[in-house]
């Protein structure tokens, strides 16, 4: 089944006199439990085709798809991101009040039977992710870069999404760490049949990926996945 189908997009920004034209003709297919990266040059519209996936920003023509439903349709956005889509980038979409570990259990009611297993779970996932006891119970408003993107991770793994995207996912996690986490992030969505988008430069990447694109003259070019330089 199609997850994602990005049909004729075309993308524009207007400000004042000048045009910043992003994408135009655009089209892509990304079947369920694919995982599909996109690179490209600073400011060629990466983050901007991941917000049109996640129904925050709109084409200014063509459809955008997501799991068949045409997001300019879709009401209740919030939710239906919170419930579909673990997006991990600079903003972050956990709630900024909320502890981590909150957020984890937002969708289980204190008094429900399964809220003391379910908490143990999200324990454990914020543990494994290198949480301390402390950290987990911070407010994301109030945790590190390096941490908001582990606790939206944390997150993923813990309530499984339909869609990851993922806009540079390694920008605040470094080195071998970063590629572990990764790496746990992939294993999971394979084993789970989760679409993945990752929009990245990191060379180290794209082999993991099933399909790898980049944006040019405002289209997604197919590459190859061992693409060396950019
Ligand atoms: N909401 C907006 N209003 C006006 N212009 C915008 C808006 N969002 C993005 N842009 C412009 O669109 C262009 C592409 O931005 P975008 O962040 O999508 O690119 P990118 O490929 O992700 O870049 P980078 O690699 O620097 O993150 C930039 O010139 C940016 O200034």
């Amino acid at each position: 089944m199609i997850a994602i189908k990005l049909t004729n997009i075309l993308k524009r920004f207007i400000h004042g006199s000048e045009t910043t034209l992003l994408f135009k003709d655009l089209n892509l297919s990304v079947n369920e439990g694919e995982v599909v990266v996109i690179s490209g040059d600073e400011g060629t519209g990466k983050s901007t085709l991941l917000r049109m996936i996640a129904a925050m920003t709109p084409p200014n023509k063509g459809i955008v798809q997501v799991f068949g439903e045409d997001v300019v349709t879709i009401k209740k956005r919030s939710d239906w991101r919170m419930k579909n889509i673990g997006y991990i980038n600079d903003e972050g979409l956990l709630m900024p009040f909320l502890t981590a570990k909150q957020n984890l259990l937002m969708d289980i009611k204190e008094d429900s039977p399964k809220y003391i297993e379910q908490e143990q779970k999200a324990i454990n996932i914020l543990t494994q992710l290198g949480f301390s006891t402390e950290n987990f119970n911070d407010t994301i408003e109030g945790l590190d870069d390096k941490h908001q993107v582990l606790a939206t991770i944390a997150r993923i793994l813990m309530t499984g999404p339909k869609l990851i995207l993922a806009d540079e996912p390694l920008k605040s996690l470094q080195g071998s760490e970063g590629a572990g986490i990764l790496e746990e992030l992939l294993t999971f969505a394979k084993q789970n049949d989760t679409t993945v988008i990752i929009c990245t430069n990191d060379p180290a990447i794209f082999p993991q990926a099933d399909r790898h694109y980049k944006v040019e003259n405002n289209k997604l070019i197919e590459k190859s996945k061992q693409e060396p330089v950019l």
